[in-house]
């Protein structure tokens, strides 16, 4: 077992991520994006001057991570209406890049409904598209400071429910920077406990096929100091029964107005795992990622992506459809695989919801409904 009380130097803060940022160079106005697919090995930034480039980026997730798409979204929009593309064909695009997480349409549509009421009022094109830019960046700066306030409520949370003092944390995919206008969600609660000295371990979940935790978790987590620990998502269950986790942090995709949360395949057996073993289940999310028009997780479109990233290592991921090549074949040539990129937890057996408007446990419709009734953030159907 790794050294568990191995400390890394608190507050070793890492120099801040450049994950998404507009730009306007003389050619016209870009939208530049870490290439999530290349780390940890590389650091490389991708260009879009257009639409289609950042449905591309999407759909392999060069960006990806609910608050972050749904951020990406506006500020693909914004280039839509800056450069004088067809906002209702780039909004339709954007949205339909990937199904699960309901930030990308919140973000998205937000967005759009800025630049239309901007023309409905008067505005000329290039005003409207400056319209559409300020909403845009106003989400980014919202999702920041939701992740801060995110952090805060959770560390609270583990602080309450976890004696000791000293926290064995296990999450499951990325829920950093790299998902983020800040430092994540889940992520950011585990973050908040290293700086103040109460993160132990931090266990993190490989999360198979493409490695969010191994290549972006365990990225991070070496950014800020932490002490952390990859495992392949089949030996989590050794842990549990070792007593080596003291709670589970996950992030979300979407939340049903139920409860049931849509997250990173592999989560729901965690779940099952944590209330096996008598351990909290702690969902950390916006408020932008509940759903109230979505009534439950049978409602929630489950993403299925390509097969290949199961019969293959390859990277970058493979959109939904793409049979290109490269790949090292891990299983015969021609097999078939079933490659959900969530599943859904039933509210049972979540322990709490965190959101930056509070924290509801047991978690419920109701509950829910309360703290998204606090929110700010802009009401989009
Ligand atoms: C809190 S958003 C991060 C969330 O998104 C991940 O999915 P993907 O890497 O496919 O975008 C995963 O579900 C994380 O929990």
């Amino acid at each position: 077992m790794a050294d568990q009380d191995a400390q890394s130097p608190v507050g070793s803060e890492p120099a801040g991520l450049s994950v998404l940022r507009w730009e306007e160079p003389p050619e016209g106005p870009v939208l530049v994006l870490l290439d999530q697919t290349r780390l940890p090995a590389e650091e490389t930034e991708l260009v879009c001057t257009d639409v289609p480039a950042l449905v591309d980026a999407i759909r392999t997730l060069a960006v990806r991570g609910a608050p972050l798409l749904g951020i990406a979204g506006a500020y693909g929009v914004a280039l839509a209406a800056v450069r004088g593309f067809d906002v209702a064909e780039a909004a339709g695009l954007l949205e339909q890049a990937r199904p699960t997480a309901v930030n990308l349409g919140y973000g998205v549509r937000r967005a759009a409904a800025a630049y239309w009421a901007a023309l409905d009022k008067g505005a000329g094109p290039e005003q409207a598209g400056a319209v559409t830019l300020a909403e845009a960046r106003a989400l980014h700066r919202e999702d920041a400071e939701a992740s801060g306030r995110m952090a805060r409520f959770g560390l609270d949370l583990l602080d309450e429910l976890v004696s000791g003092g000293s926290h064995r944390l296990l999450t499951h995919c990325n829920t950093g920077a790299l998902v983020s206008g800040g430092e994540g969600t889940a992520l950011a609660v585990a973050i908040g406990a290293h700086r103040a000295g109460r993160l132990r371990r931090l266990w993190v979940d490989e999360t198979r096929p493409l490695l969010q935790g191994a290549r972006l978790t365990a990225y991070e987590a070496a950014r800020n100091g932490m002490p952390y620990s990859l495992l392949t998502d089949n030996a989590a269950g050794s842990l549990f029964a070792a007593g080596e986790v003291d709670a589970v942090l996950i992030g979300a995709d979407r939340i049903a107005a139920d409860g049931s949360v849509a997250n990173k395949v592999g989560s729901y057996p965690l779940a099952v795992l944590a209330k096996y073993h008598h351990v909290p289940f702690i969902v950390v999310a916006p408020t932008t990622t509940v759903d109230l028009l979505t009534a439950d997780g049978a409602s929630i479109t489950v993403e299925q992506r390509s097969g290949r990233e199961v019969t293959e290592l390859t990277f970058p991921p493979r959109g939904a459809g793409d049979e290109g090549t490269g790949g090292v074949p891990v299983a015969p040539v021609g097999t078939q695989a079933y490659n959900p990129a969530f599943d859904i937890t039933p509210p049972e057996l979540v322990t709490a919801i965190v959101t930056e408007e509070g924290v509801i446990s047991p978690v419920t419709g109701a509950g829910l409904a309360e703290l998204c009734a606090r929110s700010s953030q802009v009401t989009i159907s």
